[in-house]
């Protein structure tokens, strides 16, 4: 990685251009610099007259959002996929000319992307633009940390290329990027939503439950799916304000793949990296919420002290802990856990705060926690042949980690839950419960109703 303290977009082209000329290499330069404060979805919306894809991702406790636009390199895996990405991300990084003197994290070279639940399961339709495996290293990123904002912008350069007319091009997309109108367009009403085989699903989880008594599983997730159709094309920006406006302690994204757009608002973390410190968190056991102060936390009382959810988020938290001992020390996790309240829903919460070893990186963790037992089941792999083989949606990215990383060491992924595939009119919405041996069919149906409503509820006008 070359650091340069140039602030000309024209000499750090042209060093690059430089460099690509002398090593034969195709490098990355990347350039941040503050910009006065701009609305980050005005920023989503705007980008649409770009007609390149868009990234969103924004941690709404923590006041960090990121927005992408475009795509200065792709990194596509379809099998072996962590590994593969990780030996080209250290090398993209390795070759990198970048100019960034901030520290903020979310800024210069960052790739953003998820990946989907199941390499091994065959891709249906529905799922085409979304391959196993994509993360993206945006050409314009905006960032917004703590009330400030920053554009990077980063581009591939070759030997070839003419840093002037490289300079002009980026220039006008900027411009065009940061003139945003003050305003997000309305969206369409919903015009009818239809639930996928929802009998059958409730079969399958009374299969579940003697599965689990015969063949000595203790949990499984099944997922299922709503469709729904909306009057109009759907408008994702204003889709993603409703969902940070409504949905707090959230990770809010949107990664949109030749127009399709997988959006969702998830409150699972599943791992957070600043340089050597990790956070990783267990998040199972529901309930709903209450409608009044008094009720709320009854519920959340009789939560805490339930045995079929204790045990359900108990086999999460174990998990975990074993997964972090593989690449960490100092694991630190609290005995009981706590409630996490979200809109329509309460959960049981437990943190994990972890160092990490000497060599290892976010890859590493995510390959090993994917999937927790939130999502998949416990014994794994018992419940993943279960899921294989009984589940009839193509869950695609749903249930899987998304998230970004960037060059500094920082980085942060949740696992994409209360989500959904946004197509023109239509969307495809996904919500699974973990299922244990003593789980009601109707409880759980329920259930999946209440975690279909986050995003339920912020589409359509
Ligand atoms: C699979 C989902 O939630 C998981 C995360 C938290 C709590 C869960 C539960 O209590 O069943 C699920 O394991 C979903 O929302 O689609």
């Amino acid at each position: 990685m070359i650091e340069v303290s140039e602030t000309s977009l024209q000499s750090m082209l042209e060093k690059a251009v430089n460099e690509a000329k002398i090593n034969h290499t195709s490098p990355l330069m990347s350039m941040t610099k503050e910009i006065k404060k701009i609305d980050p979805i005005l920023f989503f919306e705007a980008a649409k007259k770009s007609a390149m894809d868009r990234t969103f991702w924004s941690s709404t406790a923590d006041n960090f959002t990121v927005v992408g636009v475009g795509s200065a390199y792709d990194l596509i895996a379809e099998t072996n996929r962590i590994e593969q990405t990780e030996a080209v991300w250290k090398k993209l990084l390795d070759e990198a000319i970048i100019h960034n003197p901030y520290e903020t994290p979310g800024t210069g070279i960052l790739a953003l992307g998820g990946m989907s639940f199941d390499p091994t399961k065959q891709k249906s339709v529905l799922w085409k633009n979304f391959p196993h495996l994509a993360f993206t290293i945006p050409k314009f990123m905006l960032t917004e940390w703590e009330d400030a904002c920053y554009l990077t912008m980063n581009i591939q350069v070759g030997k070839d290329d003419h840093p002037l007319q490289l300079a002009d091009k980026l220039k006008r997309t900027e411009d065009m990027l940061l003139n945003t109108s003050g305003y997000l367009p309305e969206e369409p009403d919903i015009d009818k939503t239809e639930e996928v085989a929802p009998t059958e699903w409730k079969r399958t989880v009374k299969y579940a439950t003697d599965f689990i008594k015969e063949h000595s599983a203790d949990k499984i997730v099944l997922a299922r799916e709503r469709l729904v159709r909306l009057t109009d094309e759907a408008v994702v920006s204003t889709t993603l304000n409703k969902l940070t406006d409504t949905q707090p302690n959230s990770y809010v994204f949107a990664f949109e793949r030749a127009g399709d757009c997988f959006v969702g608002a998830s409150p699972e973390r599943l791992v957070k990296q600043d340089k050597n410190d990790v956070l990783s968190t267990c998040l199972a056991g529901t309930a709903p919420r209450g409608k009044t102060k008094a009720e709320d936390a009854r519920i959340g009382t009789s939560l805490l002290h339930d045995e079929k959810n204790r045990r359900e988020h108990d086999f999460v938290v174990k998990m975990i802990r074993q997964s972090m001992e593989n690449f960490c020390s100092s694991i630190d996790v609290p005995e009981e856990p706590v409630i996490y309240p979200l809109k329509n829903l309460q959960h049981l919460y437990t943190p994990v705060n972890a160092t990490l070893k000497e060599g290892y990186s976010i890859f590493d963790i995510i390959g090993e926690l994917h999937p927790t037992p939130a999502l998949g089941g416990v014994p794994r792999n018992k419940s993943l042949a279960f899921i294989r083989e009984h589940e009839r949606v193509d869950r695609g990215w749903y249930g899987a980690p998304v998230g970004w990383l960037d060059s500094n060491r920082n980085g942060e992924f949740a696992v994409a839950i209360r989500s959904g595939l946004i197509q023109g009119n239509q969307a495809s919405l996904f919500a699974g419960c973990g299922i244990v041996k003593d789980s009601e069919p109707e409880a759980e149906y329920e259930e999946t109703n209440i975690k279909f409503m986050p995003m339920l509820s912020v589409l359509g006008g």
